[in-house]
């Protein structure tokens, strides 16, 4: 046993210390209380034994008195007797006389109270009749010489009560002498007896110089009770059960040295000790019972309460909502209630915080894993190991360096750690080896956590496969360098690659070579076969374009049908043509589609670094220019870049500038040609044909700038611009005319095709100039339509429900197919001027326009054939039944003046 377990406090009940606490505070308040009610009733003792002390010295002294008296009265008595002895007759008496008559007076003693009775007459004579038994001549001496009443006898020790009265004569009134009377204090019983009588003292006892004279009996006063320590007189003195106190009596208003020793009962102090020892008993019990009283009550309170926070406590700890509190009367253990369902809130609080953290810890699509500050594994989560492959067991204790795989070197991992001790944290990508050896890349970012001290404790690494993002991005990075459809080096990879070919071929001081390339004719196929053939055509001819270059050469596809090669590192200038003409040759040889073979042409243009130009931008546009050049030379082949074509471009882009200005300035103006019916050789109608008249006069066509704002996008604005001044100008010469005069207006292929509003403005024009809808022929070219069948009949089919009519143009020359043209809602077919100017001698050109008038009565579309200038064709129209013609014969196209001039 340990010894010091004794020493060590037990647990005791807060009653019980109550108890304790309250037993010693009931003591010391009746230690207090008695030792304060000791002293108090003391005092009152004391004061009670002064009181009758002070009530005896009275009566002693009283006695004395008294005595006094008494002796004084005998005296009187024995003067008259001595006097007596002198009369008239006997002046001088006999000395015998005297004292037989104070003898017998003596003996009488009628007061009682004369012990010493003595003469001294004038004549010196001495007569003395005090009894033998208190003669002494030191006592006579005393009472004759000192005449207090109170005297004191050394030589005797003798205390005497004495009186002297003068004797006078009778007969002669002289004084005779005078007569001493005493009473002997020292052991006068009798006096003794009196004052016993008088007095409530137990016993007195009379002290001359503090030699007791007088007192005697059961209650005597002993000398040994009464020494001790120096007292005041009037003070009383304990000694036993008995008080002592001394009084210095006053006789006659003159004090003594008579000190009258009295000895008091102390019952009153017993009484009084009784008294205030049941007093002390019953405050004892009283407290007691009164601490008992508050104690039940404090434990009924305290146990309440108690009880009521202990089953809150216990219900806070069994259920799982809120703990709730009842206060009780106790105001602390309110406190402690609600200190307890506060705690009980930020336990719940931190469970519900640790729950939702052990869930998220469980199911995180994210890996963690939790090490120590040395890098041993700890904790794993489930989504760790299904990264791993590694089962929880295998990981803890582990060092996280059993994921490593050998994708980063040593310095990769220090630069990690020293991240991790400087700045607590690190985040990046980390390639791991999985269980299965498989390697795969993470993102991870790992924290260094601390206690609630704030110390370090633990590092956090949580991190996320990122294979499927890596793939994605990869995709999206491989979508966004190459064609969809050909899976060719796109635009931007095409330039990224010529850039960093530049950029090496001026270092090295080496050539390359950029070659556009644009498939002829490709909208043919196209739009013939459908999208899915061309596409599947623009794929086989990637693959000839791979099979025909090098290795090192990079062949792109740039859009729609136009591919680009760069060819670096050019050492043969010669190679380029090689490589123009094998393409050439790869492409011509059959296509394969739809069941049909198809042949391709293809036209290039050719550029060189450094002899033509010097950055990406410039090689690409020259080698544009150059496939442009190709194609305007009858396709099918390459051009080399020349400075003339640059020159050219140059003065294709002035144009497009002042085309532009052209439009603000009003520059241009329509030109009609006349709309003729055949049958009645009569102008119907006009076409407007737009002219550039520029500041000097001179006229521009359209076939020169038309396809220019084409490309720069102007030709919206100047398709707009024209429909407003020809509907404007139908309209005037229809209310000069009185009657309806139609306008053929051109619509270019890209308004036809991209102005969204195309409908909403013709509407907006018609309302605007008051041109009815059915005086207005909309033309648009045959290949305009083709280009997309659909939406083309649509917007037709919009129109025509306007009221206005539409005529394909320049039909013929394109690829129409018949199952289409059936479905257009044109009202007009006009025969391209190309298949009317060779007749009669063209007999295809014959057949052809014939078969357009056939196939338009067929359709019942009208047909109008373009360019006639002779006679003869309009004799073959006339036969074949052609409803309307327009050409030079009957008239050029010439500005409104002209017109009105000669055709109204
Ligand atoms: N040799 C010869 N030529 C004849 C004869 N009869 C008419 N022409 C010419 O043939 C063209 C007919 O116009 P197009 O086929 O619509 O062909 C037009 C049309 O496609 C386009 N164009 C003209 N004006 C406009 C216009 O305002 N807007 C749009 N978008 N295109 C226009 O420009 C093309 C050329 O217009 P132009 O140069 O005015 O040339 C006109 C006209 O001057 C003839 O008997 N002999």
């Amino acid at each position: 046993m340990n010894p010091f377990f004794i020493l060590r406090p037990r647990p005791l009940k807060m009653t019980t210390y109550l108890m304790a606490i309250a037993f010693l505070f009931a003591v010391l308040f009746i230690v207090l209380l008695s030792g304060y009610s000791y002293l108090d009733n003391r005092k009152t003792v004391v004061v009670e034994i002064r009181k009758n002390a002070h009530h005896n010295q009275r009566m002693v002294e009283a006695v004395l008195e008294q005595r006094l008296k008494t002796l004084d009265t005998a005296l009187k008595n024995a003067s008259q007797i001595v006097a007596k002895h002198y009369s008239a007759s006997t002046p001088v008496a006999s000395h015998q006389a005297i004292t037989n008559s104070l003898m017998a007076f003596y003996e009488r003693d009628p007061g009682g109270a004369l012990d010493l009775l003595c003469l001294k007459l004038n004549d010196g004579a001495m007569i003395d009749v005090t009894s033998p038994f208190f003669a002494s001549p030191q006592l006579q001496h005393t009472l004759t010489t000192n005449p207090s009443a109170l005297a004191y006898c050394p030589g005797t020790g003798t205390v005497l009560l004495q009186q002297q009265e003068k004797i006078t004569a009778l007969s002669s009134g002289r004084i005779i002498g005078t007569i001493y009377a005493a009473t002997v204090v020292n052991d006068n019983l009798e006096l003794l007896q009196e004052l016993e009588q008088r007095i409530t003292a137990e016993a007195i006892t009379l002290q001359w110089n503090n030699q007791p004279i007088l007192g005697h009996g059961r209650n005597a006063i002993n000398q040994s009770q009464i020494e001790g320590e120096f007292i005041p007189e009037g003070f009383p003195r304990q000694a036993g059960e008995f008080f002592y106190i001394d009084n210095r009596l006053t006789i006659n208003n003159q004090t003594s040295d008579l000190l009258a020793t009295q000895k008091l009962s102390g019952d009153l102090l017993t009484q009084l000790n009784e008294s205030l020892r049941q007093g002390i008993l019953s405050v004892f019990f009283a407290t007691l019972i009164s601490a008992g009283g508050v104690i039940i009550i404090f434990r009924y309170l305290t146990q309440r309460s108690l009880n009521t926070v202990l089953q809150m406590t216990e219900a806070a700890f069994r259920n799982t909502e809120p703990a709730r509190y009842k206060p009780t009367l106790v105001s602390e253990f309110n406190i402690l209630g609600h200190s307890i369902v506060d705690l009980d809130h930020q336990r719940k609080e931190s469970e519900k915080q640790l729950l939702l953290s052990s869930s998220v810890f469980d199911n995180a699509v994210e890996g963690i894993v939790i090490t120590n500050l040395d890098g041993i594994i700890e904790q794993v989560n489930p989504a760790c190991e299904a990264m791993s492959g590694y089962r929880l067991k295998e990981l803890i204790g582990e060092n996280p360096r059993i994921f490593r795989s050998d994708h980063h070197n040593s310095a990769f991992y220090q630069q990690m750690w020293q991240s991790l001790i400087e700045e607590g944290r690190w985040e990046g990508e980390v390639w791991n080896r999985r269980k299965n050896g498989e390697v795969y890349p993470l993102n991870v970012s790992i924290s260094r956590c601390t206690n609630s001290a704030g110390i370090p404790s633990h590092y956090v690494a949580i991190f996320h496969d990122i294979s499927e993002i890596k793939r994605s991005e990869e995709k999206l990075q491989h979508q966004a360098y190459h064609d969809a459809l050909t899976n060719l080096p796109n635009r931007k990879l095409f330039h990224d690659r010529l850039s960093v070919a530049v950029a090496h071929a001026r270092q090295h001081k080496t050539k390359l070579a950029v070659i556009y390339l644009d498939i002829d004719n490709f909208k043919y196929i196209n739009d013939s076969l459908g999208h899915h053939y061309g596409d599947k055509l623009l794929q086989q001819i990637s693959e000839r374009l791979l099979s025909c270059t090098r290795q090192e050469d990079t062949t792109a596809r740039l859009g729609g049908d136009e591919f680009i090669i760069l060819m670096p590192e050019i050492e043969d200038p010669h190679d380029i043509t090689v490589l123009c003409r094998r393409i050439l040759k790869q492409l011509e040889l059959p296509h394969a589609l739809s069941g049909r073979d198809y042949t391709v042409n293809v036209s290039m243009g050719v550029t060189v670094f450094p002899d033509d130009a010097d950055t990406p931008e410039d090689l690409i546009k020259n080698a544009d220019i150059a496939m442009y050049r190709a194609k305007e030379a009858g396709k099918n082949g390459y051009q080399l870049f020349t400075a003339a074509m640059q020159q050219t471009i140059m003065q294709r882009i002035e144009l497009e500038a002042r085309l532009s200005d052209a439009l603000c300035r009003n520059e241009f103006v329509l030109f009609y040609q006349p709309q003729v019916d055949l049958e009645s050789e009569h102008v119907i109608g006009a076409e407007a044909l737009i002219r550039w008249q520029k500041p000097d006069g001179q006229l521009v066509y359209p076939d020169e700038f038309i396809p220019i704002a084409e490309e720069c996008g102007l030709i919206t604005q100047i398709d707009h611009w024209v429909l407003k001044a020809a509907c404007r100008q139908a309209n005037k010469w229809r209310e000069q005319s009185g009657r309806n005069f139609k306008m053929s207006v051109n619509l270019s292929s890209e308004q036809f095709a991209k102005d969204q509003e195309l409908v909403q403005r013709v509407k907006n024009v018609l309302n605007k100039t008051g041109l009815p809808a059915e005086c207005l022929t909309l033309e648009v070219t045959e290949n305009a339509v083709m280009s997309d069948t659909e939406s083309a009949i649509a917007i037709m089919t919009q129109l025509t429900a306007l009221g206005v009519s539409i005529a394909i143009d320049d039909f013929g020359t394109g690829y129409s197919s018949l199952s289409y043209v059936k479905n257009f809602p044109a009202r007009y077919l006009k025969i391209d001027r190309s298949f009317v100017k060779d007749i009669p001698g063209d007999s295809d050109d014959m057949a052809i326009a014939a078969s357009i008038i056939s196939l338009g009565r067929n359709l019942n579309m009208e047909v109008i054939a373009e360019g006639v200038e002779e006679q003869t064709q309009i004799d073959f129209l006339k036969q074949h039944r052609c409803q309307q013609v327009q050409g030079y014969f009957y008239g050029k196209p010439c500005a409104a003046e002209f017109f009105s001039q000669q055709f109204f």
